[in-house]
């Protein structure tokens, strides 16, 4: 399956020109407000008519501006979840479910009570949607549009309107729908990294109406340049690691390539892999292998990339064996260490900063 997006669209003095290919799982279109995302999205499910370009699913054509063709939003078979849930007030939640499948022709892909089981909504589905917390209602929205069987999955900013909790809440049932039952592809809009970073498999950098990196989410991830797009403090490679062992003191030993990490918080079996996130501005570099220090995360590195920045750092992209690290480091510690491409040297990652949060499966 792919969806392939070629648009040009102007609102005043926005000039939107986007280009990119969604594939299976999720491709995150992350930017920060006003970036065009929801324009995007919403030209991909025909809400709205771009001034020129092309959408095309597979091999039909959804919009093509030079020969006039554009699909109706509701011969698209997309499922559409906003950022408020939207469910029909007058309706239980059972009822919105089975709204959800009432229209569709397709043969289901899961039935309405294994939709209520992946998303934890058994127990409330004879209730109305004003009894319930923002996270449940974004869960049934999210069950009501899987059960239409659309082709695939909008979401728009789903969690914005959660506070942290509940965010925690819901990300696993989306790391599930992106690797269980549905294998329903998504394109998944957001400004916040750490969801894209636990969920996305590929990842469009979306900058002023310009597409500015797009990729496998560990390369964008991992890239240096892309570190002023996701922001300073919110920049880092995402890694995958094999949970080895939880200990009784609340570290849990994971294995990367070249080295374990020691973490708190982690909740995945031992013998499965998780994905985490290390912040490029919690790795420190060292040229020797430190003695002494309280952190025991230690992972020996070689310098891939050198980049320095607007301001008084730079960023540092970083493999450790076959895994990435980016670092950030001030420009003057890059003249006195002398660091360069090629160079061998130690990154130090702090037990307490790698967040619960960020550390998905
Ligand atoms: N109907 C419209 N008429 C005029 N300008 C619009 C319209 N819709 C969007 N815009 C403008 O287009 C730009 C991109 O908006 P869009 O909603 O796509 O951004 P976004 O990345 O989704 O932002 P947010 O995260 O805040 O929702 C903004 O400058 C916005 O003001």
């Amino acid at each position: 399956m792919s969806l392939i997006v070629d648009i040009q669209h102007r609102f005043g003095d926005f000039d939107l020109t986007v280009a990119f290919e969604a594939g299976p799982g999720i491709t995150a279109l992350f930017g920060r407000s006003g970036a065009g995302k929801t324009t995007v999205v919403n030209a991909v499910a025909g809400l709205l008519t771009p001034d020129q370009g092309r959408v095309r699913f597979d091999d039909q054509t959804l919009f093509d501006s030079t020969t006039g063709q554009d699909l109706p939003a509701d011969k698209r078979h997309f499922g559409y979840v906003f950022q408020d849930a939207r469910l029909f007030p007058h309706l239980t939640v059972r009822q919105n479910l089975e709204f959800g499948a009432k229209y569709t022709q397709n043969a289901p892909v899961a039935s309405l009570d294994e939709t209520a089981d992946l998303l934890g909504l058994q127990g409330l589905l004879a209730r109305a949607p004003n009894t319930l917390s923002g996270g449940e209602k974004q869960r049934v929205a999210l069950g009501r549009a899987l059960l239409s069987q659309p082709r695939m999955l909008l979401m728009d900013e789903p969690l914005a309107s959660l506070d942290g909790p509940r965010k925690q809440d819901i990300l696993p049932f989306l790391e599930q729908l992106r690797d269980g039952l549905f294998t329903i592809p998504i394109l998944y809009v957001s400004h916040a990294v750490d969801e894209v970073a636990r969920l996305a498999d590929r990842l469009v950098l979306l900058q002023d109406g310009q597409v500015r990196a797009q990729g496998p989410l560990f390369d964008v991830m991992a890239d240096p340049a892309a570190v002023p797009l996701l922001g300073v403090r919110e920049a880092g490679a995402v890694l995958e690691a094999e949970v080895c062992a939880h200990a009784d003191d609340g570290l849990s030993t994971l294995r990367l390539s070249a080295g374990n990490l020691e973490l708190p918080g982690v909740q995945a079996a031992v013998g499965s892999t998780v994905r985490l996130r290390v912040l490029a501005q919690d790795v420190i570099l060292s040229l020797d292998r430190p003695d002494g220090l309280s952190s025991v995360n230690i992972l020996p590195v070689k310098i891939d990339q050198v980049h320095p920045g607007d301001g008084p750092g730079a960023a540092i992209a970083l493999s450790s064996g076959t895994d990435r690290l980016l670092a950030r480091v001030t420009a003057r510690a890059v003249k006195e260490m002398r660091l360069h491409q090629g160079m061998h040297c130690f990154a130090i990652i702090k037990a307490t900063t790698v967040a619960p949060g960020s550390i998905g499966r």
